[in-house]
């Protein structure tokens, strides 16, 4: 997705020469130690963040401020951050927050009332919540895991083309990762816009979580790319030091 990148918002340098890509239908897992770079880095593939020098593409176009490729990933793009609560409107209800990206859209995409609704009950259905039960809930009358689930319906209920969830499980409690993690599986088998399925890039610093949902990994170390490669090959037979001792780490 983005070749040679430097880092945006300081004067210091945070990310070196980093390259990876992600593809339709796959998970990448960005991993690494806290301060390497893994939010810069999936900010900027998101076109977020603006890096100093380097080049982001989406679906073979530039991403430059202004440009086809920077309103295409932005349109087809969406987060789930680590704290539910605070990505969500307290004042609001379970519908309003996850309809409220179709509001957004709805005369650009052209989507009557009707419609409306029947995705915004979708992507709820699609996340594991009884739709009578959570509708007209608010977000403080929701569990940690039911808040993220919930937050995770209104970053897919667009549909998007690529989603980034960054430490999507590290504020839930240990029962309801499961339901997270199973929600984050379903939607990369699930198809979405034209048949096709989103890509999906995690942050996590749970290598468990990593093992059973991404397809491949980059490790970051202080902004340089350590290495990439499928899931079990990073995590059974890393190549390099770094690597091994941050899975001793993820283990203890
Ligand atoms: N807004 C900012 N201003 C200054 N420095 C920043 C800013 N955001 C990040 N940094 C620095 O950039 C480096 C990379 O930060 P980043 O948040 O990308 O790391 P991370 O791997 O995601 O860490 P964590 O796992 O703790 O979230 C860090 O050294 C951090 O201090």
């Amino acid at each position: 997705m983005h070749r040679g990148l430097f880092a945006p918002r300081t004067r210091r340098q945070v990310l070196f020469d980093v390259s990876a890509e992600v593809r339709a239908g796959e998970c990448l897992a960005v991993i690494g130690a806290s301060g390497s770079g893994k939010t810069t880095l999936t900010r900027i593939m998101l076109g977020l963040d603006t890096a100093d020098s380097g080049e982001i593409l989406y679906r073979g176009s530039a991403v430059e401020r202004g440009s086809a490729g920077m309103r295409a990933l932005r349109a087809e793009s969406s987060i789930v951050f680590q704290d539910p609560y605070g990505s969500l409107d307290p004042r609001w209800t379970v519908e309003r927050s996850v309809s409220e990206p179709l509001w957004l859209r709805r005369k650009a995409l052209g989507y009557a009332f009707d419609e409306v609704a029947g995705k915004t009950v979708q992507a709820l259905a699609r996340v594991g919540l009884d739709l009578r039960m959570f509708l007209n809930r608010y977000p403080c009358d929701l569990s940690g895991g039911q808040a993220q689930r919930v937050a995770i319906a209104r970053a897919i209920v667009n549909e998007p083309k690529v989603i980034l969830a960054d430490e999507p499980m590290s504020a839930i409690d240990v029962a309801a990762r499961v339901q997270i993690l199973e929600t984050l599986q379903s939607i990369l088998a699930g198809e979405g816009v034209d048949g096709e399925r989103p890509a999906l890039i995690i942050v996590s610093h749970d290598l468990g979580v990593v093992r059973h949902v991404a397809d491949r990994i980059l490790v970051l170390n202080e902004g340089r790319a350590i290495e990439t490669g499928p899931t079990e090959r990073v995590l059974d037979a890393p190549e390099s030091d770094y690597t091994r001792r941050l899975i001793e780490a993820a283990s203890l």
